[in-house]
């Protein structure tokens, strides 16, 4: 039962054993409820249960106790079995961990502090640190010098939170797909770990490509990576509709392909263009690719195309619906999901307390007193 200053009670006697089930069942939330906040801060998610459980399974993993084993969604059975295995953990860990390992968690515990000053939520397992600074790009991921002058050069004095989170994913070869509201620099998050996996240019097929939902995109998009790779000699070419008329595209070769799904699956189609070697393919503005008419329908044959089984697939886009969600994880592996700001907003703003209140006049009292709070 929630504790109040006395005068909310005043006169009022709570029939214990009338409400002794009520009683019972608000003491075992309020166990699972602490235990929640105390694991959810590691990914600044207070109020999301769900969440907080996975990251409290995370730690777990973490900490990876031998023997100890996570049994899935019985985690959520009972908190009362939870709380005596999370402190026999608790005493493991305290009786030895190794440097290592206690370096390692509070590199994790800085990590989510400072995803949360950026207001960066991430899923999946072993997400790498974010990036601190450009500089990071070099000490951290070895960037070549051209790139970070370019970088320089646009006055990008410090990443953007899309960009501190999704370019270290990328670049730890992991599968991403990001969500970020519109202007927040989200072409900037997957060409640059483009450019630097990359390294230098080849004649060894398509390496990369980028869809883009319009022609407009696709122009913006291969203008924006040709100032980045300013100074290399990357073959970066736009899809156009004399491209796909004019050349033999079975032999035809680039660093990075940006191409509308419409006009890439023709090139597939007729001109048998060759995408197995593609490295990198990145869905950009994927709310509008998955939207905007029977683009899926394009998407789907592409997606085939780049049969490489190394391949690294992301996706970009300004808002994240559950069935852009659902087409992600049918395509990608162990991706990691970065969202800045917010996906359901309302659900995770709304705390919610058990009070007795007694008697009718005792709701009235109550609910001045929440207000008060
Ligand atoms: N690190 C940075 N620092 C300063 N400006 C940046 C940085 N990264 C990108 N920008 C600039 O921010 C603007 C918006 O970037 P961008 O077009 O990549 O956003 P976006 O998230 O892709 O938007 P949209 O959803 O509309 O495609 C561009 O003018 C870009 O040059």
């Amino acid at each position: 039962m929630e504790k109040g200053p006395s005068f909310l009670f005043a006169g009022v006697s709570f029939d214990k054993k009338k409400f002794a089930t009520d009683l019972a069942r608000f003491k075992e939330n309020k166990e699972s409820e602490n235990l929640a906040d105390d694991f959810s801060f590691v990914e600044g998610e207070k109020t999301d249960p769900e969440k907080a459980m996975v990251s409290f399974v995370k730690k777990r993993k973490r900490k990876s106790i031998a023997g100890e084993t996570v049994e899935g969604f019985n985690v959520f059975k009972s908190s009362k079995q939870l709380a005596p295995a999370v402190d026999k953990e608790k005493e493991k860990v305290e009786d030895g961990p190794s440097k290592a390992k206690k370096e390692l968690n509070k590199q994790i515990e800085r990590d989510a502090v400072f995803r949360k000053k950026y207001n960066i939520h991430v899923s999946g397992a072993n997400v790498p640190s974010p990036l601190r600074t450009f500089a990071e790009l070099s000490s951290r991921f070895g960037c070549e010098s051209y790139l970070l002058r370019n970088l320089a050069e646009h006055g990008y004095k410090e990443p953007t939170p899309i960009q501190r989170q999704a370019i270290p994913v990328l670049l730890s070869d992991r599968e991403c797909f990001a969500c970020a509201p519109t202007g927040s620099g989200k072409t900037l998050a997957f060409l640059c770990p483009m450019l630097m996996k990359l390294r230098c240019a080849s004649k060894d097929g398509i390496r990369a490509v980028i869809l883009c939902p319009t022609r407009e995109l696709a122009t913006q998009t291969t203008r924006e990576c040709k100032k980045l790779a300013k100074g290399n000699k990357f073959q970066i070419k736009l899809m156009k509709k004399e491209l796909v008329r004019s050349t033999d595209l079975s032999k035809f070769s680039c660093d990075i392909l940006i191409s509308t799904p419409l006009r890439l699956r023709l090139a597939i189609r007729r001109k048998k263009i060759d995408l197995s070697r593609v490295e990198y393919l990145v869905l950009d503005e994927a709310d509008k690719l998955f939207e905007v008419g029977n683009l899926l329908k394009h998407i789907d044959p592409v997606v085939k195309a780049c049969s490489n089984p190394s391949i690294v697939r992301s996706l970009f886009s300004a808002t994240l619906p559950d069935f852009v969600e659902e087409l992600a994880r049918s395509i990608m592996h162990d991706a990691v999901r970065v969202i800045v700001g917010r996906k359901n907003t309302a659900s995770e703003s709304i705390k919610q307390k058990l009070v007795f209140a007694g008697s009718e006049e005792g709701k009235l009292l109550a609910l001045r007193q929440s207000f008060a709070e």
